[in-house]
């Protein structure tokens, strides 16, 4: 069966797309934990899930098919089987497991294989507190002492932004190791979700890159500029080794993918993907934050691509627009400065993820409504941009691209 999944750029008209509406695990986050959990405020849940509501509304009215993780991943775990090996390779990782005792992990699994297919997938999101399940103290030390951890598991704050721990390229997937280790749980969602939902499982969908490539990469580094050429950026997030497994296995399986621009961002909280400072919005154009533009030519960019022989060869480049026209064969490149390109408005915009654009067809964006000075740059471009309410949503650091995972996308 072919693969539905269907993405060979960052702006052909979105068709299929999954989210995550932020559930119980937002009221999990607490002030000592924050940074951890990389969070710098905590979210007012049911303003954020209206806002969450609205956003998905925009999306439908372009025509969007919008699908929900927990939806898809429950109806991959209806058999108990599938769901128990879900469980162990979810209570594999948690780091408070270790500092506890194995009946921890004993009962926690106990309790999870009781749940329904729904509650379980609501239950590993949300994190479960340690008042919530009941376990025997085996050894005596250890049990006359308590430990100030408040979880069991840790709830998956950040699963809303659903564009970084899996990502589609062409009609493959690509089942990312992430850096951090409270986002690590979330790909293992998509893996059950592409093994065992009736819409993929039978589906020929090759698997890009997963964890046993060890090195960390993640889909806000991945944009798709056309079917042949992708731009990654080697970011805090992202290894350059990765980047060079990925593009091998393309070579191998994509066969469309002959190019990749990796660009070297800074190792910064504000810049943490290449998608908070670069994103595509129409087949020339670009939102960048304004510092990228100020060193746009003397920077750190590498071209990837095979020689006659099928090796791979890296060359070095340092001027954006120069080689943007060079991969993507284009006579020019415009690059929008967001805030205006002024150096307070672009720094504070671009913290609450004004270049973070999804688009939903060539020059249609979705963008923060708090970002107005950067969506009116955008608009005297001649962009289209759709705004959506984003007081709540912002505060975890991700926007509109974030918070989305497309399937499929029309052919530009
Ligand atoms: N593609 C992105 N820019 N994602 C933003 C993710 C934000 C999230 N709090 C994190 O630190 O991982």
């Amino acid at each position: 069966m072919q693969s539905p999944l269907n993405i060979y750029s960052e702006i052909g008209t979105l068709e299929k797309v999954m989210v995550h509406r932020p559930g119980k695990e937002i009221e999990n986050l607490f002030p000592e934990f924050m940074k951890e959990f990389l969070f710098d405020d905590i979210p007012n849940l049911r303003l954020a899930q209206k806002e969450h509501d609205k956003f998905v509304e925009v999306l439908s009215s372009r025509g969007a098919e919008v699908l929900y993780v927990t939806d898809l991943a429950s109806a991959a775990l209806t058999e108990k089987k599938v769901r128990a090996d879900f469980i162990d390779e979810f209570l594999t990782l948690p780091k408070q497991l270790h500092r506890d005792e194995e009946s921890v992990y004993i009962s926690l699994k106990e309790y999870l294989l009781s749940k329904s297919p729904t509650e379980l997938v609501e239950t590993l999101i949300r994190g479960i507190r340690k008042e919530e399940v009941f376990v025997e103290k085996r050894h005596k030390l250890a049990g006359m002492l308590d430990h100030p951890y408040p979880f069991y598991l840790d709830p998956l704050v950040n699963m809303y932004f659903t564009r970084d721990p899996y990502n589609v390229i062409g009609n493959g997937i690509s089942l990312n190791p992430m850096n951090q280790t409270a986002r690590k749980n979330e790909t293992i969602f998509m893996k059950y979700i592409m093994n065992h939902h009736p819409e993929f499982k039978d589906a020929d969908t090759p698997i890009i890159y997963d964890k046993s490539n060890n090195f960390s990469i993640e889909g806000g580094d991945q944009l798709i500029l056309t079917p042949e050429v992708m731009a990654i950026g080697i970011s805090s997030r992202t290894s350059p080794h990765a980047i060079e497994v990925l593009f091998k296995k393309l070579l191998s399986v994509n066969k469309s993918i002959k190019k990749i621009v990796a660009i070297q961002i800074p190792e910064e909280r504000a810049f943490m993907h290449l998608d908070t400072v670069f994103t595509q919005v129409d087949t020339n154009k670009f939102t960048v934050h304004p510092a990228v533009i100020k060193i746009a030519d003397e920077m750190n960019l590498f071209v990837m691509e095979t020689d006659e022989n099928g090796e791979i060869i890296v060359e070095k480049r340092t001027n954006l627009v120069e080689t943007l026209k060079e991969v993507l064969e284009l006579d020019d490149i415009i690059l929008i400065p967001i805030g205006n390109g002024h150096v307070i408005e672009a720094a504070r915009e671009q913290w609450n993820d004004g270049s973070n654009t999804l688009a939903l067809a060539p020059g249609v964006v979705v963008t923060y409504d708090r970002n107005y000075i950067t969506n009116e740059t955008l608009r005297s471009h001649g962009v289209e941009v759709l705004e959506v309410p984003s007081s709540e949503l912002s505060r975890g650091r991700g926007g509109p691209r974030c918070m989305t995972m497309p399937i499929s996308r029309r052919r530009v």
